[in-house]
């Protein structure tokens, strides 16, 4: 069985526990059914994350059938959880850790209206301050990507890379969101499908007025570096 040092073991028992939990806020949030989606997050020090089994459902997920993986997606044998195959979407959470080192979490979700989107692959124009505090302006479409190799992962990292947005919706799949850690890309998931919802519904009723790149800029600043307390993890 694979042993790390006690710091790295203390970190990995810890997200186990904080990454099974964040699956929870995924249903209560209403953004998957079944066994639809995913959370990963990284060990803070060490080249491994943790992320779901592949297609259990989530009263069944616990820290222990967490898995850990290595940042090429591979399974650490004799790890707890290890009997079971990973996410799906591993590679692809794996290809993020490797070439966007400061992401701490990633999240994958069909959630209805944000996946509305991606079907038409349209991005969401920035026209409340909300997508400007959260994600700095719109929040854009990636490639359509079949998964199976890293093009899932290569086109969350081309979108998002040298972007504000912590949120990219993949072309006819759905949306992947990023974060300094595996809460705050939960944070970003949950977001996504509320701005998502409110300016289809905004669109449906009439035209959209579009804000001036400086305000989304301000606006953005303000959240990023103001809102909440100083403590916050993105600060
Ligand atoms: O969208 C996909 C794959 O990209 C789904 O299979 C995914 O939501 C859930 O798969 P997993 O249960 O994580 O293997």
């Amino acid at each position: 069985m694979t042993t790390y040092s006690l710091d790295v073991e203390a970190s990995i028992a810890e997200l186990r526990a904080q990454v099974a939990e964040l699956h929870n806020e995924l249903v209560r949030n209403n953004l998957v059914v079944w066994t639809g989606g995913n959370v990963s997050g990284r060990v803070p020090g060490a080249d491994l994350f943790v992320i779901k089994p592949s297609g259990v459902v989530y009263d069944e997920l616990s820290p222990e059938n967490m898995i850990l993986c290595d940042l090429d997606g591979d399974v650490i044998p004799g790890t707890p959880g290890s009997e079971r195959s990973p996410s799906s979407d591993t590679a692809a959470h794996a290809y993020v850790y490797r070439n966007m080192p400061w992401v701490g979490g990633v999240v994958h979700t069909h959630s209805t209206y944000a996946t509305a989107w991606a079907a038409r692959g349209e991005e969401i124009p920035c026209v409340i301050t909300a997508m400007a505090d959260e994600f700095g302006g719109p929040i854009p479409i990636g490639p359509f990507a079949i998964i199976g190799d890293d093009s899932i992962g290569r086109g969350i990292v081309d979108t998002l890379s040298g972007h504000r947005s912590r949120a990219v919706l993949m072309q006819n799949h759905g949306p992947f969101t990023i974060g300094v850690s595996a809460r705050d890309a939960v944070k970003a998931a949950v977001m996504v499908e509320d701005v998502a919802r409110t300016v289809h519904l905004a669109r449906e009723a009439g035209s959209l007025i579009p804000i001036p790149q400086e305000a989304i800029d301000r606006l953005y600043d303000r959240y990023q570096n103001v809102y909440g307390q100083g403590e916050d993890e993105r600060r």
